[in-house]
């Protein structure tokens, strides 16, 4: 299998990362290209081994699959690019949030299109991955995406129009996380500890929590911390009155607002 990467931000890195370290992909497999950063794809040329991708695109014409993962409003310039190298069985596989497999096809002509949504923990194989594709992939091809994408985590297929809730709640997801890991730091530090104590003990609840979370249902795992008028429910009772819940809706809310946006804008 061959695979284009158009775009080699961190995104693109995150996937390589993943698929090499998962040996799913060897690196002379995988090419890279982007608009114009040349020392950019010397670094991954560098760091995992991969290809840039020639003067001539000859790369193109053998990918089985070629990867989309610039910004959206990117997208227009790099299909159009890349179009003429492309054979009828290619598969495209956009990570662009937003755009739509129509609006790629608009640019690409009716290839197959595969939009998938991971996030960046991709790069240690554990993205949280929503996938959706057009009629024209084939089951052969569904079968050797599912692979691709289970090499960097776990995979949820989902009809186009759920990729928006996908992207807001699993593409992004991470940040929020690190904003919440980021607030408790500050918080535990206003409580006397030192930055360094705190971003540890941080650390380490975040990443036993998260263990947890594998194994139970979350709102038990809550249950069992909060003692009966003891310290968590205080804290729980505070985020209520604040609205905590309400909160996370709208930032979800906000980040899928934007997803269909920028389908719109960039139609
Ligand atoms: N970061 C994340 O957590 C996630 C991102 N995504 C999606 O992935 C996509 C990429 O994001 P990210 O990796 O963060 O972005 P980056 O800004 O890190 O990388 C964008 C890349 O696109 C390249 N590019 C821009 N224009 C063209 C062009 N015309 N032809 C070829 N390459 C081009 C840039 O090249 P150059 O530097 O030369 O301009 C750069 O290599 C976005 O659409 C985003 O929505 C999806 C899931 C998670
Ligand atoms: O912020 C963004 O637009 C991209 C999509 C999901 C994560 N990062």
């Amino acid at each position: 299998m061959k695979i284009v990467c158009v775009g080699a931000g961190s995104m693109a890195e995150s996937m390589i990362h993943g698929w090499i370290n998962k040996r799913i992909m060897q690196p002379e497999d995988i090419s890279v290209m982007n608009k114009s950063d040349l020392a950019r794809l010397q670094f991954l040329r560098d760091e995992y081994g991969v290809n840039i991708v020639e003067r001539e695109k000859t790369e193109l014409r053998q990918a089985d699959f070629v990867l989309l993962a610039m910004k959206p409003k990117d997208v227009a310039a790099a299909v159009g690019a890349i179009r003429d190298h492309l054979t009828a069985d290619t598969v495209i596989l956009s990570v662009v949030a937003g755009v739509s497999i129509k609006t790629i096809q608009k640019h690409a002509g009716l290839l197959p299109i595969a939009r998938a949504m991971p996030n960046t923990s991709a790069r240690i194989g554990k993205s949280a991955t929503g996938v959706a594709w057009s009629q024209q992939v084939t089951t052969g091809k569904q079968h050797e995406l599912r692979t691709l994408l289970s090499s960097i985590g776990g995979v949820t297929v989902v009809k186009e129009q759920q990729l928006h809730a996908v992207t807001a709640v699993a593409g992004s997801g991470p940040a929020y996380v690190y904003y919440m890991a980021e607030a408790m730091v500050d918080a535990a530090v206003a409580q006397g500890l030192s930055l360094a104590d705190a971003t540890k003990l941080v650390r380490q609840t975040f990443d036993g929590a998260a263990d947890m979370l594998q194994q139970s249902d979350f709102g038990e795992l809550r249950q069992k911390v909060t003692s009966p008028n003891g310290t968590t429910a205080a804290g729980i009772a505070a985020l209520e009155s604040l609205q905590f819940k309400e909160t996370v809706n709208a930032c979800v809310k906000a980040a899928a607002d934007r997803s269909q946006e920028l389908g719109r804008e960039f139609d």
